[in-house]
């Protein structure tokens, strides 16, 4: 019935990087379960986005949205493509016209992982080591606990990050724990980090689906692997950082999760050096969970706002003359 209504394969797309394409063919392994269809009902389409072709640059000189996600979302709207499946830590804040998040995964393992080449745990790596990251959020959290590590860009495939810490490029480097273990890759973890110590990216961990709001079959299709409790987590962490995103350059870190009817996020700005870290604990009814990230934003910006005033206040250029 279903596959009467597509008349032909449904198309996934997907980055083509090895991470990207167990993401897509879970999804494909997991639609073909819930319909009972065969998995040669589907298409994965790979494509190189900007963002791979770009891999050797560092990330935040990159500054553009979306930038792994815009060739998919382009074939999503022409209709070359049903849905994309992405990392759901790597979509833009505000999706092109047209465009929705039609279903969110249940979440894989949230926190960053520390894998270090001789093994030491985090808090036992000699004082200047090299950690390499290419996420500013892991740096400065990196420079917050450990200034006497030597944190240096790294980016690349997952395969290729791992690989320069086995041939001591760096000391150590930090993962997320998710892409580790969708890769089979868990045992090269040295040390799971604790949320607390390394609150993790917004969304980090969860895989969502992306297609046009107007293709009402794929969105029927793809809710049945819409898992609640994440999509309700990921939709309030994706709140906070679109607030902040648009307001501060700073790097962005937050964790909500689901209780019965309640949802509670955690939330943390840094500055990129490792200073000033502004964390809030905010907890409401899941129902309001796009305003409980929004609120949770409104109250960092005030706090960062009253910082800068506190500090103006002790700068002499500020008391009169
Ligand atoms: N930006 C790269 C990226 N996007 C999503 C993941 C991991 C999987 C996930 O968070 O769901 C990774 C790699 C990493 O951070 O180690």
């Amino acid at each position: 019935m279903i596959k009467e209504k597509f008349g032909r394969r449904i198309r996934i797309g997907t980055r083509a990087s090895p991470l990207a394409i167990a993401q897509a063919s879970e999804v494909a392994a997991r639609l073909a379960s819930c319909h009972g269809l065969s998995i040669e009902s589907f298409e994965i389409v790979r494509l190189t986005t900007k963002g791979d072709r770009l891999n050797e640059r560092p990330l935040p000189d990159l500054g553009v949205k979306g930038l792994f996600t815009q060739e998919l979302e382009e074939r999503l709207l022409t209709g070359e493509l049903d849905l994309a499946v992405h990392s759901c830590k790597d979509v833009a804040t505000i999706l092109p016209e047209g465009l929705h998040i039609s279903a969110v995964l249940p979440r894989e393992d949230v926190r960053d992982a520390l894998v270090s080449r001789s093994g030491a745990l985090f808090w036992d790596l000699p004082s200047g080591a090299v950690v390499g990251t290419s996420s500013v959020r892991r740096a400065a959290l990196l420079a917050m606990h450990r200034p006497d590590l030597v944190v240096i860009p790294f980016r690349g495939l997952v395969g290729t990050r791992l690989q320069k810490v086995s041939e001591g490029i760096v000391d150590a480097t930090l993962l997320a724990k998710a892409g580790l273990n969708r890769l089979e890759l868990a045992g090269v973890a040295t040390e799971v980090l604790d949320t607390r110590q390394f609150p993790p990216a917004p969304a980090q961990g969860a895989i969502c689906i992306e297609s046009a709001k107007e293709n009402s079959i794929v969105s029927d299709l793809v809710s049945a692997l819409d898992d609640a409790a994440t999509a309700d987590a990921v939709r309030c962490e994706r709140a906070f950082l679109r607030v902040l995103d648009g307001s501060c350059r700073t790097p962005i870190a937050a964790y909500a999760t689901c209780h019965g009817s309640e949802v509670i996020l955690r939330g943390m700005t840094i500055e990129a050096d490792g200073s000033n870290p502004v964390r809030v604990v905010v907890r409401g009814a899941r129902s309001a969970t796009e305003q409980i990230g929004l609120s949770a934003a409104n109250c960092v910006l005030s706090r960062r706002a009253g910082r800068q005033i506190e500090e103006a206040a002790l700068c002499p250029h500020f008391q009169g003359n």
